[in-house]
């Protein structure tokens, strides 16, 4: 059932879900007034139990850094059911698909991601925390293929400083340190390099280093460090992973070293950088039109936006500053609902906001002297910590005392379902009440009971409550009359896919979804894995156990119509033109990509016709974990080959 969520409206408008994790659903959305795209991770407090705390974790951590591979928090809204945190959109989805989707990666394409998990890891570490969660299912890929760090659930800030012990077990099974397995106190930046060893030889590997059906058998393999080398590593590769995963924390490379590393410097030459950004800054041109926008001085924009509230206004100016980066237009969309700017003595714009104003062009009368804006990308304070941290010298040349150069804080680690697991320690003796987690005292939340009229800042307080009564009769009047897009709604027909929609496909040499269904519905009961079908997707579950797998996830396989270039290919006669589903590999076999030029026009994507189309099918992992549900896939995929292939061989 499709849940309207009232406290978005107006401001974002949201469409597919792109992904769900143990505790939340990420939907891709665009914000109104800029139209950028956003992810908007949706937490159900009555889902989150005694895990509410780790929200306030991963806000308390999203809220202090900023670093071009960490995704960007803009907004956060808490109701009194839900939390809606509001992000970066990532839209080249998890490095393990990328993964997944290669097999492997090559030295030098490993050698570009891993420079960026470094420097986000590096400058974590250099701020006080520690992830705790490293693998490639919390990396996303946006469009530029630059890797953003998520799920900051786990993560810890030691008290008195990073190179303080902690004790709570955290993480998920095949990325955990020895130390981890056997319950000692451990140093967070330790743990984690031993996790990027493991996410280094997944990347060149294709798959993990430490496997195991039995989770005893699991812990012996990773307390003694064993795991296979293939041949086709270069020595230098070997050393980089062997320095990483070495049982002894002791002897494992550290951060700084591998800032330097030769394999990470190689063909680049410079060492990895590590360098923050300033999470808000102010910028003369965005500041402008934000102003103008919300009709207050420019200097009260800047008081009220400095505060960093993690409202709408901070959402809107951090998407304009990204937009400025990349060169595009600053324009803002008033068609956004308006949310007032407290500070009413400020006000003095009285001009009517424009319909997709450009700003820009109609510099204020009011502005702050340009002197006054300037952009500084990196406070002192931050540049200091980095460089305490990374050269072991003070600004003034002293030895850097190792803890406490960060304002202490509480470690905080919180059970992950599915994927992690957590012994209880010391750095979470202290457990979090079971409060009401407010991300900031006085962060408006925007329910429909604040959304204003345009001009709302020149409408007295009564009126205003009289409007924004009509305003909400209104929208329920309206919401009453809208029909409403039912998630639920059953496909009567498979989609028919475009060459973007790709990914995570495999390809089959048949015409006949119904067949393809009734094939995968068969492999699947075959390996006792219980499924649901609605539509067109298949939708499994797999328990603990089930084909000697460690991990539970569940999954979806979806029919549907391969793009095909051009007139609809003659009937199938027997001999498959294409590729067909190929055994025990998750690789996509990629149809004919032919550009086919009808009245002198190409049609590559829009292509609508599915009349004759190949079936194919999109797998999708919905929870749970990904290495389980990489193995149950391939299994699924690899019978369902075997017993269609019979078929074929039968009936055509
Ligand atoms: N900013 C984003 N852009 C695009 N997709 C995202 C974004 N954030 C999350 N996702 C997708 O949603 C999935 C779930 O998100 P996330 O891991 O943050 O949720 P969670 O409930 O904390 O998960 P977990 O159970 O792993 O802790 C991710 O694996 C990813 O596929």
């Amino acid at each position: 059932m499709m849940v309207r969520h009232y406290s978005l409206k107006g401001f974002y408008e949201t469409e597919r879900t792109v992904g769900c994790g143990g505790f939340a659903k990420v939907k891709l959305a665009t914000h109104v007034a800029t139209g950028e795209k956003v992810a908007i991770k949706i937490m159900d407090k009555a889902l989150l139990g005694a895990d509410l705390a780790r929200v306030e974790t991963e806000l308390g951590a999203l809220k202090t850094v900023c670093h071009e591979h960490v995704c960007k928090l803009y907004q956060v809204i808490e109701t009194d059911t839900h939390f809606f945190i509001i992000m970066e959109y990532c839209s080249g989805g998890e490095l393990f698909d990328h993964i997944v989707e290669k097999n492997r990666l090559t030295e030098s394409e490993s050698r570009m991601f891993f420079r960026q998990i470094v420097s986000a890891v590096a400058y974590l570490h250099s701020l006080g925390y520690a992830h705790r969660d490293l693998k490639p299912e919390n990396i996303l890929l946006d469009k530029y293929q630059n890797l953003k760090l998520i799920d900051f659930g786990l993560c810890a800030k030691p008290e008195g400083g990073i190179n303080n012990l902690l004790q709570t077990s955290c993480g998920s099974p095949t990325y955990a340190a020895p130390e981890l397995v056997l319950g000692k106190q451990y140093l967070g930046t330790e743990v984690d390099i031993w996790a990027m060893g493991v996410l280094l030889y997944t990347l060149l590997v294709g798959a993990l280093p430490f496997d195991d059906n039995t989770i005893d058998c699991l812990y012996r393999k990773i307390l003694a460090g064993r795991y296979e080398e293939p041949h086709f590593l270069s020595l230098e590769s070997k050393r980089l992973i062997r320095s990483m995963l070495q049982v002894d924390p002791k002897n494992r490379i550290t951060i700084k070293e591998l800032l330097n590393h030769p394999w990470l410097t190689l063909g680049i030459l410079d060492p990895v950088e590590i360098k923050s950004e300033n999470v808000i800054y102010q910028d003369h041109e965005c500041l402008e039109v934000m102003a103008c926008y919300n009709q207050v001085k420019k200097e009260a924009m800047w008081d009220y936006l400095k505060q960093r509230k993690y409202d709408y206004h901070t959402a809107t100016y951090l998407l304009l500053l990204s937009r400025k980066k990349r060169g595009s237009s600053l324009k803002l969309n008033s068609s956004a609902t308006k949310v007032d700017i407290p500070n009413k003595g400020t006000i003095i714009r009285r001009k009517p906001v424009l319909r997709n104003l450009n700003i820009i062009q109609s510099r204020s009368d009011d502005v702050v002297g340009d002197n006054q804006m300037v952009e500084t990308p990196t406070t002192p304070s931050e540049t200091t910590n980095l460089q305490m941290f990374f050269n072991d010298r003070t600004p003034d040349n002293k030895p850097v005392k190792k803890s406490g150069f960060i304002e202490p804080d509480k470690p905080s680690s919180v059970r992950k379902p599915h994927k992690r697991y957590r012994s209880p320690g010391p750095d979470d003796s202290s457990p979090v009440p079971a409060k009401r987690v407010t991300t900031d005292q006085s962060t408006p939340v925007h329910t429909p009971d604040r959304k204003y009229s345009a001009n709302n800042s020149e409408t007295p307080g009564s009126a205003r409550r009289v409007l924004g009564s009509i305003e909400r009769s209104f929208h329920r009047v309206v919401n009453v009359l809208t029909p409403r897009k039912n998630e639920d709604s059953v496909n009567v027909r498979p989609s028919l896919l475009t060459n973007k929609e790709l990914c995570n496909v495999s390809t089959t040499q048949y015409h006949d979804p119904e067949f393809v269904i009734s094939e995968l519905s068969r492999a699947l009961e075959k390996k006792g894995i219980c499924c649901k079908r609605k539509g067109f997707t298949l939708r499994g579950k797999v328990e603990p156990n089930v084909l000697k797998n460690l991990g539970d996830c569940s999954f979806e396989l979806e029919i549907c119509y391969l793009p095909h270039m051009g007139p609809p290919p003659p009937k199938f006669t027997g001999t498959p033109t294409r590729s067909i589903l190929k055994k025990g590999s998750l690789n996509y076999n990629s149809p004919a990509r032919v550009n086919v030029i009808r009245d002198g026009e190409a049609k590559p994507d829009n292509f609508k016709d599915s009349s004759n189309a190949l079936v194919g099918i999109r797998r999708k992992r919905l929870k749970g974990d990904a290495w389980c549900y990489k193995k149950v896939c391939e299994e699924i995929l690899a019978l369902t080959a075997s017993d269609m292939k019979g078929v074929t061989e039968s009936s055509v």
